[in-house]
C-alpha cells in the first residue's frame, strides 16, 4: 500500500459518511441527500458514500471529497450495483469509486465480480471499485478479482456471518490479515467508540451510515430508551 492511488490516500484514516434514504421515506430526495452529504463533510467526513444516480449527480458536484457511489436495485440477493450496466452508470455520475456487491452469489447479468470489475475498468479507465463483502471468502475472491477496497458492508446480511450488534470485529480481523488493499469497515458502526475499535483492528477507513444520516432509526433508539427507562 506504499504507492496508493491518490483518491484512496484521501480516505486513509478517516470517516466516510453514508447518506442514503430508503424508498418511501420522507428524506428520499436527491436534494436532501445532497445537503446531508455536505453537512457530513462540514463535520469532518473525508468521503461520502451515496446511492442512486440522481443523488450522486448532485453530491459529486457539491462535495470536495471522494464519493463512493452505488445503485441499489431490488432488495433480495444481489442488489448493490448488481450488474456491469449499473456499475458503468454509477461511474458516469462522477463518483470516483463504485461500490459493487462482491458476494459470490449469482448476479442478474451472470457476470462474475471479476468480470464486472474488468468490464467497468475498460469502460471507465481510472475508476476504483469498493467490494461490498459479506464474509472472508468474499473478500479473498474480491481481492483476487481486482477490488481496490475491501468493505465489510454485507457482513450479517448474506447468511455467512452473524448479524452482530455493532461491527463484525471477528470478520474485520480475518480480512485485515489477508488484505493487500485498503480494508474499509462498514456496517452497524453505531458509536464513535465502535468506529475507533474498527480502526484499532486494522481498518483503513470507516463508513458510518445509519448513526449519522438516518434520523428515523436514531430517533427510535432514543424513543425506545426513554420508553423503557
Ligand atoms: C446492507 C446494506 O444494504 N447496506 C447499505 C449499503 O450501502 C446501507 O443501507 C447501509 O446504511 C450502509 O452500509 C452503512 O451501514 P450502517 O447504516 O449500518 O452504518
Amino acid at each position: 500500500m506504499s504507492t496508493l492511488n491518490p483518491v484512496l490516500e484521501k480516505l486513509r484514516g478517516g470517516l466516510i459518511a453514508s447518506a442514503q434514504a430508503y424508498p418511501g421515506e420522507p428524506m428520499r430526495d436527491p436534494r436532501t441527500m445532497d445537503e446531508v452529504a455536505q453537512a457530513c463533510v462540514a463535520g469532518g467526513a473525508v468521503g461520502i458514500r451515496a446511492q442512486g444516480l440522481a443523488d450522486l449527480a448532485l453530491i459529486t458536484q457539491h462535495v470536495d471529497v471522494p464519493v463512493i457511489g452505488l445503485w441499489k436495485d431490488g432488495h433480495d440477493g444481489v442488489f448493490i450495483t448488481p450488474t456491469l450496466t449499473h456499475a458503468i452508470a454509477v461511474a458516469s455520475t462522477g463518483a470516483e469509486i463504485v461500490a459493487i456487491d462482491a458476494t459470490r452469489r449469482p448476479r442478474p447479468d451472470t457476470l462474475t465480480f471479476a468480470q464486472t470489475v474488468e468490464g467497468l475498468k475498460q469502460a471507465r479507465p481510472g475508476i476504483l471499485v469498493m467490494a461490498d463483502c459479506g464474509s472472508l471468502d468474499d473478500a479473498k475472491a474480491a481481492q483476487d478479482g481486482g477490488a481496490d477496497i475491501l468493505g465489510t458492508t454485507l457482513a450479517g446480511y448474506t447468511g455467512e456471518r452473524p448479524t452482530t450488534d455493532g461491527p463484525d470485529v471477528e470478520l474485520i480481523d480475518q480480512v485485515a490479515a489477508i488484505a493487500r488493499v485498503p480494508l474499509v469497515v462498514e456496517g452497524r458502526v453505531h458509536t464513535p467508540a465502535q468506529a475507533a475499535l474498527a480502526m484499532q483492528h486494522g481498518a483503513f477507513a470507516v463508513v458510518v451510515g445509519t448513526a449519522i444520516t438516518h434520523p428515523t432509526t436514531i430517533t427510535s433508539w432514543f424513543a425506545d430508551a426513554v420508553r423503557n427507562a
